[in-house]
């Protein structure tokens, strides 16, 4: 099967090889390699279950890959969320995962909690060194909540926001770990054109602040505006890479969407054992995943 792929290079950010996610039989990523580089914004796409959550929870350390690697700048990642986000990999969540009850500001200080250096004693007795990275936090947050049009509601509580504003600060909350890459798992689920329009520019002054960015979008009008390259996945195979107006116009992403066969196809034995692990999922046996 033909498919393009980005190869690591100096300036790669994100290097994910051979990965591959197995639940008992089931198989939802398989052998994907993927790159983002500096100054990018990658897309992934793919119809309902064809592994991109998953994908995404292999990067962050969520799951334990069956087989392959990532690497961030270089360095192959442990499969930690927290040590996965200190190395400088943020995500947001398809569900918004916001603190409903604290405030906007709040919800981004939490976000810093990787970058601040002083612990739970030194916050506990205030001490001078905790002010002042205290301080340096809080202006941080509102700087980022200038960036992502938040600052007027700095003191509102979460869950009043609109929903556009909550995806919005789901970001800056992201944004407040310093990441080199976010990672965006349907930013704009849910949102209607003028906030999804408001969204794709936020993203690109994302880019343009020299953070790379991986994301997953059902949206396909969304991806072929923002992406400079996209990945389809099927059935938890990269089927194609490239550039979005190459991607958009290949005969297999639109028979994927269609839902009609393609020569290349992740076959129907493939499909079969899909749907034989999803009707059992309790079963945690390996299967004839071979
Ligand atoms: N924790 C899990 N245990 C068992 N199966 C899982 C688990 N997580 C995902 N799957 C299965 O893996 C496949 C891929 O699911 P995934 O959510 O990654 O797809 P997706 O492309 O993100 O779909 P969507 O676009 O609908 O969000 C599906 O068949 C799903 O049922």
């Amino acid at each position: 099967m033909t498919t393009t792929t980005t190869t690591a290079t100096a300036t790669t950010v994100l290097d994910a090889s051979g990965v591959t996610m197995r639940f008992g039989g089931l198989t939802a990523v398989r052998d994907v390699d993927l790159t983002v580089n500096t100054g990018e914004i990658v897309g992934l796409i793919g119809p309902n279950g064809a592994g991109k959550t998953t994908f995404f929870n292999c990067l962050t350390g969520l799951y334990v890959p069956t087989e392959g690697k990532v690497a961030y700048k270089g360095t192959v990642l442990p499969p930690k969320p927290h040590l996965v986000t200190q190395a400088g990999i943020a995500r947001t969540f398809q569900n918004i995962r916001l603190f409903a009850n604290m405030t906007v500001l709040e919800n981004v200080l939490v976000g810093r909690h990787t970058r601040t250096k002083e612990g739970l004693w030194s916050a506990l007795l205030r001490l001078p060194g905790f002010k002042k990275a205290e301080e340096e936090s809080r202006a941080r947050a509102m700087e980022l909540l200038e960036f992502t049009g938040l600052a007027a509601k700095a003191d509102h509580l979460a869950r009043n926001l609109p929903y556009g504003e909550q995806r919005k600060l789901e970001i800056a909350r992201a944004l407040a770990s310093e990441p080199g890459l976010l990672l965006l798992d349907e930013p704009t689920a849910g949102m209607n054109p003028q906030e999804t329009r408001a969204a794709e520019e936020l993203i690109f002054a994302i880019r343009d602040k020299g953070i790379a960015v991986l994301v997953i979008e059902h949206d396909i009008r969304f991806i072929m505006n923002l992406c400079d390259r996209v990945a389809v996945l099927v059935q938890g195979e990269k089927i194609v890479e490239g550039p979005a107006e190459v991607v958009q116009a290949d005969e297999r992403v639109i028979a994927a969407y269609l839902g009609t066969p393609f020569e290349g196809a992740p076959g129907e034995a493939e499909a079969a054992e899909v749907e034989a692990a999803e009707a059992d999922a309790q079963s945690s046996t390996e299967g004839d995943d071979k």
